[in-house]
C-alpha cells in the first residue's frame, strides 16, 4: 500500500503577522514583528494537494508566486519563523507539522535550501553528514553505516574526508542533500537546488535526486525555475500562481502552465500533440519543420546573427594579462579580452572557472595581481569608487549586496537620482522585469528573483557604459529572463557594452552575441554565439537540439510568419 508521503489540506497563509512559534528562534527573513500586524495578501490561498511516496514532484510558478513559502511550510519553518497566519493543514508521512521544529520533522522530511553553505553547521564533508545522525541519538556504528550509505549513493566517495570549502558547488549541494537524508526522511524538499550550478553540475545533482527516488522510494518535491534541466527526472508537477495550486502530470500542467521550457513553447507554436515536455518527444515531430525552416534559413536574419561591434569599432573594454591570484589558487590565469560598445557576450564556464573573479578584476573592484584593464581608456582600479560606477556596473550574484533602502520605493528613487535618471525609470525597470512587486516591501522580504530584479533594475538605471552582470537569471521566470535579455539587448543597441557569466543556456541563447568561454582562468573559447553553443552539448539550448542551426522560439516563430507574408 502507498503511503501519502506530503499532503495539504486548504491551506492558507499570508505574511504579516506575529510569529506563532518558540520566542527567541533566529526567524529566516521575516520581520513581521516589527512592521506591526499588517496581513498581506495571501501567498497560499486554499493550496490542498498529495503527493504519493516514491514520486518525484516538480513546484512550477512565475516569480514570487510562492514556491519558497510553500517548500518551508512542508517542514514548518513557514509560519513558525518567519511569522504569519496559517490555515489549514500540512502532514509529511501522516505527521502533522503543526506545533513541531524543522529538527522535530528531520525524520520525515529533509529540507535543502538555495545556498548550501548558508546551511552548514560544520567544516568537512564527514563531519557535516554525521552531525544529524548525532543530534538524533543514532548509535556510532549504525551512523557509520549510515553515512557511507549515502556516500555511495550521492557519489561523494572521493571527497568524503575533504573540507567543505574545497569543494566544487555540485558536490556542496550534493553533500547538503545528504545531510538532510542521513535522519532517513520519507521526503526531501528543495529550494532551487541548481540555480548556482553549472550544466554538468546540475545534471550531477538531478542523478542523484533521481536516484533517491527510484532506488530508496523518496518523495522529492523541487522548486526550479529552469524547467529544461528538470522535466526529464520529474513524474508529476503543481503549478503555483496567484495563490492558486493545481496538481497532475507533468504534461497536463506544463501545458497549461504560464511558465513551461522552450521545448514546450516550441511544441504549442508549432501544434505538436501534447505537447512534447522532453527533446526526444519532440524530436519525433521535428521532421516536416526542419523542412520548412531549411527552406527559409537562407531569407531570414536571425537575431543572433547581427554582426559583432567588435569588428566595428575601438573597444571600450581592453584587459591585457589580467591574473587574479588567491592562496593557492590562480582564479584567472593572463586573460585578454576586448569589448566594443554594442556588444552582447556571455561567460560561461564550469564552476570556479573563475567567471566571478574576471567581472570583478574588470571592474575595478576586485582583486588584480597581473595585467591591465582599460575601460574607454581609464584604468577602473585606479579611480574612486563614485567614479568608478561611471565607468562599469557589476550586478553581484548576491543581489542583496547592492540594496540599502528601507523599502522597494526608496530603492527605486535612489537608483533614479544616483544614475540621474527621470523619475520612475527605475519602477519601470522593474515592473518589466518582475511584474507586481509591493513598492512598499523591505528589500530582504522580497523572493529571491524579486529581489534580483530590483537589484538589476538599481543598476540598469544608471547605465554605465560597460555593464557586467554575475549569474543574472537566478530566480528569474521566462518572461522576466525574455525581459531582461530584451533590455539588455536595448542597452548594446544604444551602445552600452554588455558582458554576463551564465550557466542558463538558454537565456545565453536569447541574449549573447558573442560568447566567452572559461576554464581554469584560461579563455578556452571566444567567438559567435551562435558557433559556439551549437558546437558543445552542454551549451546548445533545447531548440538548437531539436531544430538545428535554430536557437530559440522567438527565432523560429519570427521564420513561419515570414514566410506567412
Ligand atoms: N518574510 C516576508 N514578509 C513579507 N513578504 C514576504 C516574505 N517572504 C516572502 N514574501 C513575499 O511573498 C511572496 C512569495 O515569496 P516566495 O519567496 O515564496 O516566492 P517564490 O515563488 O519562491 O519566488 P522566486 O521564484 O523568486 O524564488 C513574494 O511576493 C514575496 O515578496
Ligand atoms: N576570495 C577567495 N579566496 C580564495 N579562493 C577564491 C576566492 N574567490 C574565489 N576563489 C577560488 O577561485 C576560483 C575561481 O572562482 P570564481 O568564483 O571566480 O569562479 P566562477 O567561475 O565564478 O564560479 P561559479 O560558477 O561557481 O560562480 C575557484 O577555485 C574559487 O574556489
Amino acid at each position: 500500500m502507498t503511503v501519502d508521503a506530503i499532503v495539504f489540506e486548504h491551506v492558507t497563509f499570508a505574511y504579516g503577522a506575529p510569529p506563532s512559534g518558540a520566542t527567541g528562534v533566529r526567524g529566516i527573513g521575516g520581520h513581521s514583528a516589527d512592521s506591526g500586524p499588517a496581513v498581506h495578501r495571501p501567498v497560499l490561498d486554499d493550496v490542498s494537494f498529495t503527493l504519493p511516496e516514491g514520486e518525484f514532484c516538480l513546484l512550477v510558478g512565475p516569480t514570487g508566486a510562492g514556491k519558497s513559502t510553500l517548500l518551508k511550510a512542508v517542514n514548518g519553518l513557514v509560519p513558525r519563523f518567519t511569522g504569519g497566519d496559517m490555515h489549514g493543514r500540512v502532514t509529511v508521512a501522516g505527521r502533522d507539522v503543526r506545533g513541531a521544529t524543522p529538527a522535530d520533522l528531520a525524520d520525515v522530511v529533509g529540507y535543502v535550501g538555495q545556498d548550501p553553505l548558508a546551511g552548514f553547521v560544520t567544516d568537512e564533508v564527514e563531519l557535516e553528514l554525521a552531525y544529524t545522525a548525532e543530534q538524533l541519538g543514532v548509535a556510532p556504528a549504525a551512523m557509520r553505516k549510515r553515512v557511507t550509505e549515502i556516500v555511495d549513493l550521492l557519489g561523494l566517495a572521493d571527497v568524503r574526508d575533504r573540507a567543505l570549502a574545497q569543494l566544487s558547488s555540485g558536490q556542496r549541494q550534493r553533500v547538503a542533500i545528504g545531510a538532510a537524508l542521513v535522519a532517513g526522511p520519507t521526503a526531501l524538499v528543495l529550494d532551487e537546488p541548481t540555480s548556482a550550478l553549472d550544466p554538468t553540475a546540475a545534471d550531477e545533482v538531478l542523478s542523484a535526486l533521481h536516484r533517491l527516488v527510484h532506488d530508496l522510494g523518496i518523495t522529492v518535491l523541487l522548486a526550479e525555475h529552469r524547467l529544461e534541466r528538470v522535466v526529464q527526472y520529474a513524474d508529476s508537477a503543481l503549478l503555483l500562481d496567484g495563490g492558486r495550486c493545481t496538481a497532475g502530470p507533468l504534461g497536463e500542467i506544463l501545458a497549461r502552465s504560464p511558465v513551461a521550457p522552450p521545448v514546450v513553447g516550441l511544441g504549442r507554436l508549432a501544434g505538436w500533440p501534447g505537447p512534447p515536455v522532453t527533446i526526444r518527444e519532440a524530436r519525433r515531430h521535428a521532421a516536416p519543420l526542419r523542412k520548412i525552416l531549411a527552406e527559409r534559413a537562407g531569407t531570414v536574419a536571425r537575431g543572433t546573427d547581427i554582426p559583432s561591434a567588435a569588428q566595428a569599432g575601438p573597444p571600450l573594454l581592453e584587459a591585457r594579462g589580467l591574473t587574479v591570484d588567491y592562496p593557492g589558487v590562480r582564479a584567472v590565469a593572463g586573460v585578454d579580452l576586448a569589448a566594443a560598445r554594442g556588444e552582447r557576450i556571455a561567460l560561461m564556464g564550469r564552476n570556479g572557472s573563475g567567471k566571478s573573479s574576471l567581472l570583478w578584476a574588470l571592474q575595478g573592484t576586485g582583486k588584480r595581481s597581473g595585467g591591465t584593464v582599460a575601460i574607454g581608456g581609464a584604468d577602473p582600479a585606479a579611480r574612486r569608487p563614485g567614479e568608478r560606477r561611471t565607468l562599469a556596473g557589476l550586478v553581484p550574484a548576491d543581489a542583496a549586496d547592492l540594496l540599502y533602502a528601507e523599502t522597494v520605493a526608496a530603492e527605486c528613487a535612489g537608483a533614479d537620482e544616483d544614475g540621474r535618471a527621470p523619475k520612475g525609470t527605475c519602477a519601470k525597470i522593474l515592473d518589466d522585469l518582475v511584474e507586481g512587486v509591493d513598492p512598499g516591501v523591505h528589500p530582504r522580504d522580497l523572493s529571491e528573483g524579486q529581489r534580483l530584479a530590483l537589484a538589476l533594475a538599481v543598476t540598469l538605471t544608471a547605465a554605465p557604459p560597460l555593464l557586467l552582470l554575475d549569474e543574472p537569471t537566478r530566480g528569474l521566470d521566462y518572461p522576466g529572463k525574455a525581459a531582461l535579455a530584451a533590455r539588455l539587448g536595448t542597452l548594446a543597441g544604444a551602445g552600452h557594452c554588455v558582458v554576463v557569466s551564465t550557466h542558463d543556456v538558454e537565456f545565453c541563447a536569447e541574449f549573447a552575441s558573442r560568447v566567452v568561454v572559461l576554464s581554469d582562468g584560461e579563455v578556452v573559447a571566444d567567438g559567435p554565439a551562435r558557433q559556439i553553443t551549437a558546437a558543445s552539448p552542454m551549451f546548445a539550448p533545447q531548440v538548437e537540439k531539436i531544430l538545428p542551426g535554430w536557437m530559440t522560439v522567438a527565432e523560429v516563430e519570427a521564420a513561419l510568419e515570414s514566410g506567412d507574408d
